[in-house]
C-alpha cells in the first residue's frame, strides 16, 4: 500500500510512522510513503500558503493553489488508483470499519490542514471524503493523519507478527472492546492473574476472554452494543456474569 501525505510538516508523519509495527511494515515494503509540502509548490519570495480569510475573523486559510499542485503532484507520483482524504474535524468519524475499508485500497493521500483549514473549493474540487480522529480541534491535521497511517498500516497482510492479534483487537472482527491482558509475574502485590488464564484450557479462556469483552463493552461503551442482536452464546455468558455478581 501507498500513502502519500500532504503537509506543511511531512517530516512529522515521516517520524511518526518510522517506529513499531508502522516502521515495520514499511522495512518490509508492506507500506510505502511520501510527503509533499504545498510550501514547495508556492509562488513568490514568501512562498505564501496561507492568507486572510474572506468575510473576517481569527485566523487564516490555506490557499488553493499550493494545495492543488501537492495533491496533483501526489497523485502523478503512481499510476494506481487514488482516494484523497482531508483530515478535519468536519469529517466523518474514523472507524475501525473505516480503517478495514481503507487498508484494502492500494493507495491514500492524506491531506493535513493547518490553521483554520483550507480554502473550501479545494475541499469540493480535489476531495473524496473527509475524516475526522475526534470530536475537538488540533493545530494540524498531521496528528490525525498519523492516526490513520498507524491503523491502516497494522493491517497489512504481514504487518503484525502474529495475525491472531489483529483480530483479538479492540472492535477487529465484531467491534467488541478488548479483553484485558496479562503476563508475569502470576503474583504481584497489585493482584494475582486470574486462575483461567493459567489453566490451559484454551476453550474456557477463549470463554472468559469473550465475556470480559460482552461486559467492558456494556459497562464502558454500551453504544456500541445491542444487547438485543447478541447471539445465544453471548447471552449465556452475560447471564452467568451478572449471576456472579448477584444480580
Ligand atoms: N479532530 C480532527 N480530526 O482530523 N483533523 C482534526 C483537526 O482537528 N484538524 C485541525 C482543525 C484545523 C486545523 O487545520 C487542523
Amino acid at each position: 500500500m501507498r500513502i502519500d501525505v500532504v503537509s506543511l510538516f511531512p517530516d512529522f508523519i515521516d517520524q511518526a510512522a518510522a517506529v513499531g509495527v508502522v516502521g515495520r511494515a514499511r522495512e518490509r515494503g508492506l507500506l510505502t510513503m511520501q510527503g509533499w509540502n504545498p510550501r514547495d509548490y508556492a509562488d513568490g519570495n514568501y512562498r505564501r500558503v496561507d492568507d486572510r480569510p474572506f468575510g473576517g475573523g481569527p485566523g487564516m486559510v490555506m490557499l488553493i493553489e499550493p494545495l492543488r499542485a501537492a495533491l496533483a503532484a501526489a497523485r502523478a507520483a503512481d499510476p494506481a488508483p487514488v482516494r484523497v482524504i482531508y483530515m478535519s474535524p468536519q469529517g466523518r468519524p474514523l472507524t475501525q470499519a473505516k480503517v478495514r475499508e481503507l487498508a484494502a485500497l492500494p493507495r491514500l493521500v492524506l491531506l493535513c490542514g493547518r490553521y483554520e483549514g483550507v480554502d473550501e473549493r479545494l475541499l469540493q474540487t480535489e476531495i473524496d471524503e473527509e475524516l475526522s480522529i475526534g470530536d475537538y480541534v488540533l493545530s494540524g491535521g498531521e496528528l490525525a493523519a498519523a492516526v490513520v497511517v498507524d491503523a491502516v498500516a497494522r493491517l497489512q497482510d504481514g504487518a503484525l507478527g502474529d495475525a491472531e492479534s489483529a483480530v483479538q483487537d479492540s472492535f477487529e472482527g465484531d467491534g467488541l472492546l478488548d479483553c484485558p491482558h496479562y503476563t508475569r509475574p502470576v503474583e504481584h502485590e497489585m493482584g494475582r492473574v486470574p486462575d483461567v488464564l493459567l489453566s490451559g484450557n484454551h476453550a474456557e479462556i477463549a470463554k472468559w476472554r469473550r465475556q470480559q469483552s460482552l461486559v467492558r463493552t456494556l459497562e464502558r461503551r454500551p453504544d456500541l452494543i445491542d444487547e438485543g442482536a447478541l447471539g445465544k452464546a453471548d447471552r449465556r455468558l452475560l447471564a452467568a456474569w451478572r449471576a456472579g455478581q448477584g444480580g
